[in-house]
């Protein structure tokens, strides 16, 4: 499912006034690719991500899956998690993986809080433990896992529930250039496998040779990529 995000604008209450952390923003993101989505701290990023992932609705505009419109100024909480369990895989900055279960149990957990069948769980499971490049360490808990493995075992539990989106904030912030540009090339890798459309937020361009688009943030709105190409 292609993600849309329509004329999205995001305002938070500042002070006496408001902010405009998202203006106006659309970009399509086509099921089974991932776009990256560049700019400097303060631009409005995380703030796109968030509406996105229905963590908080857009102040005007729309998330759309294909054709069905997921979030809007008007959203319940409810149903913004419902859709976010339902539809949607993220991986964090940093892997947030709970200290008492092994890799597979993080995804196993993951996957019955979603309402998957618990007999076909195990075996995605371990298949996505296993194109990740971690399924020997299945039975370790994250203490005994390296900062990149563990962090593949993150990418690994977005991808259990089958979501069609998948949203990644900074996936590489904690690693080296090598293992950066290894962790974005397993991403891009599996969404074309599972057809997740994928947004992903980084800080570091040299790390995204893999990825089928770029956009670069600015001040709240996206730059255009001829744009982009002209300041390079
Ligand atoms: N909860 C909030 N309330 C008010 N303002 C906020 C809130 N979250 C972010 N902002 C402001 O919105 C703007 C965009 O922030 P955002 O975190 O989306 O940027 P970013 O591009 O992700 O930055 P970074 O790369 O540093 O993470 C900033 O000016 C920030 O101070």
């Amino acid at each position: 499912m292609d993600l849309h995000l329509d004329h999205v604008t995001l305002v938070y209450p500042d002070g006496d006034g408001t902010l405009t952390a998202v203006d106006d923003v659309d970009l399509t993101v086509p099921a089974g690719t991932t776009t990256a989505l560049l700019g400097p701290s303060g631009a409005g990023k995380s703030s796109l991500l968030a509406v996105a992932a229905g963590l908080t609705n857009p102040t005007r505009g729309t998330v759309r899956f294909g054709e069905d419109v997921v979030f809007t100024p008007t959203t319940t909480v409810a149903d913004a998690t419902r859709a976010r369990l339902d539809r949607i895989g993220m991986v964090f900055q940093s892997p947030q993986l709970l200290g008492s279960l092994t890799a597979l149990e993080q995804l196993e957990l993951h996957a019955h809080l979603r309402g998957r069948r618990p007999a076909s769980v195990r075996e995605r499971a371990m298949e996505l433990l296993d194109a990740v490049g971690v399924a020997d360490h299945a039975g370790k808990r994250p203490a005994q896992l390296s900062g990149g493995q563990r962090q593949r075992v993150a990418i690994a539990r977005a991808l259990v529930g089958r979501p069609e989106v998948l949203l990644v904030d900074e996936p590489t912030s904690a690693l080296d250039h090598e293992r950066g540009t290894r962790v974005v090339e397993l991403i891009t890798g599996l969404a074309r496998e599972t057809g997740a459309a994928t947004l992903l937020v980084s800080h570091d361009a040299s790390t995204l040779a893999t990825v089928d688009a770029t956009e670069r943030m600015l001040d709240a709105r996206l730059e255009r990529a001829d744009t982009v190409a002209g300041r390079a």
